[in-house]
């Protein structure tokens, strides 16, 4: 049977929404639990992360009310279906599947449903009734972000999404206001827990690309359709907000090249060992002068990339997130934690619950957008990066030099080089493992280009990308 959330209830009448209420005693006082006002709070979405949130608003009710000044009241938890088999942590008189109204008629708003429709039309419905929006939905923001951003401005209310990336890593709020004074240089993470468990259950146990996706599933990390982790799509969202946060600019969708882990087989666990690297999916941004003019971009980008086995990366397991944020005051920053599950993103959530609870009781409000620098998006082919690059050469004088040769007139640096001498049906060959220096994508694509077409060269065997060097 549907429930209905109150209709006729407006948000709560003590604290309008959108408006500073002042308390009715000084706010310095110790105010007692009775003397607290209440904000109600909707919830749209009781899946993973919405029934943890859920659970601990209810089970932590009074530590909530003591942080934020105000007892939280869950009004109404919008469901697809009241009916469907669910965690006893949420109360079923609360169920609906009325999401327009648990959207409208509270203070504070929770969309935990994901997917862009309905969640943005009942964002902006929230907003436009005045309430505070929490929301992890990296998809909806990276795609409509400066829409909600704007919905949050006319309404003088709070945006927050602390749980779209990275889950219960505080890295939305290190980037949005602990670097507020700063001038990030480049971000560089894992950012989606599903493909690095994946690769690292391949790595450590030998695990099956299915296999391993099936457990990352069941552990509540995946998306509702994994496609979007496993092809990068979940990683290219946060990496649009990271860089929209770093570099003052709106970053979508669309501005990031992205490459998943779909095609990575055990042979490229392997090599990677063998280079003495894990492969991970990475989430980069950064500031980048664009050549051959010098003028200052930004390059966003998402795919698996060697990473030296002694690197902070190469260690996160699991379904652990991290991310090193780099600056040019505060020098390197690195986050580590839990980047995906039910109760570690509830954590993120709640933060931001407690937040827009005291703004709503105490005055004050979350930032609002930041896109002054307007940086503009450079192609792939200007990102800055390093790759390894794997050849067979005929084994005699001369190769390693012609090789070099064509490195040198492509103004690509050579950093290493490893060579194992075998043969094969009578000739002596040698694989040649190469890794530059940083450059531009576009003169390492033109080297490997005259690789081929060098006669001494008898195959360009891979070429991977590199990153943490
Ligand atoms: N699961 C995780 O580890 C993390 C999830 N997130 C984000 O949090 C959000 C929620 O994720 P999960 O809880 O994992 O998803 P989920 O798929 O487990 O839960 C979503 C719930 O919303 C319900 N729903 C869908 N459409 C609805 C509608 N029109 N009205 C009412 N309910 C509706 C679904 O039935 C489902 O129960 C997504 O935006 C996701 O990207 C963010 C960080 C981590
Ligand atoms: N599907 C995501 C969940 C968190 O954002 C992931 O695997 O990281
Ligand atoms: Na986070």
């Amino acid at each position: 049977m549907n429930q209905q959330a109150p209709q006729d209830a407006p948000p709560s009448a003590a604290l309008r929404p959108g408006r500073v209420a002042r308390p009715a005693q000084p706010a310095r006082r110790a105010a007692g639990a009775a003397d607290r006002p209440t904000l109600r709070v909707g919830v749209l979405g009781s899946g993973t992360v919405g029934t943890q949130v859920i659970r601990l608003l209810l089970e932590q009710a009074d530590d909530f009310a003591a942080r934020s000044g105000a007892r939280l009241e869950i009004t109404g938890v919008a469901v697809r279906d009241v009916d469907a088999p669910r965690d006893e942590a949420v109360p079923r008189q609360l169920l609906t599947d009325d999401a327009e109204s648990v959207a409208t008629s509270n203070d504070i708003v929770i969309e935990l449903i994901g997917g862009i429709e309905p969640a943005r039309t009942l964002i902006l419905a929230a907003f436009e009734s005045g309430a505070s929006v929490i929301t992890g939905n990296k998809a909806l923001i990276a795609a409509h972000g400066p829409e909600l951003y704007a919905a949050a401005a006319a309404a003088n209310t709070d945006f927050y999404y602390e749980a779209a990336v990275a889950g219960a890593i505080p890295v939305v709020y290190a980037l949005r206001e602990s670097m507020a004074g700063d001038r990030v240089t480049s971000v560089l993470g894992i950012v989606n827990g599903t493909t690095n468990y994946i690769l690292d259950e391949m790595s450590t146990k030998g695990l099956s690309f299915d296999a391993a996706l099936a457990a990352a599933q069941e552990l509540g990390y995946a998306e509702a359709d994994p496609t979007a982790d496993v092809d990068g799509l979940d990683a290219a969202a946060k990496a649009a907000i990271i860089a929209s946060l770093a570099f003052h600019t709106r970053v979508g969708m669309d501005d990031v090249e992205v490459e998943g882990i779909r095609s990575i087989t055990a042979d490229d666990i392997r090599e990677a060992h063998a280079s003495g690297c894990e492969l991970k999916l990475l989430a980069i941004a950064q500031r980048v002068s664009s050549e051959p003019d010098g003028v200052e971009g930004i390059s966003v980008r998402v795919h698996p990339a060697l990473v030296p086995a002694d690197h902070p990366l190469a260690s996160v397991h699991g379904g652990f997130n991290a991310v090193l944020v780099d600056a040019e005051a505060a020098g390197r920053l690195m986050f580590y934690g839990q980047g995906a599950g039910g109760a570690p993103t509830a954590s993120a959530v709640l933060s931001d619950v407690v937040a827009a609870a005291a703004h709503r009781v105490n005055g004050g409000q979350a930032p609002r957008e930041s896109s002054y620098a307007d940086l503009p998006i450079l192609a792939p082919e200007q990102a800055l990066t390093r790759y390894q690059i794997q050849l067979r050469v005929a084994d005699a004088p001369g190769s390693l030099a012609a090789v070099a040769q064509v490195f040198g007139d492509h103004d690509v640096s050579i950093n290493s080089v490893r060579q194992a001498s075998y043969v094969d049906v009578g000739d002596e060959l040698a694989l040649v493992t190469i890794v530059t220096h940083a450059a531009p994508v576009s003169r390492l694509e033109a080297a490997v280009d005259g690789l081929r077409a060098q006669e001494r060269v008898a195959e360009v065997v891979s070429t991977r990308r590199v990153e943490g060097l």
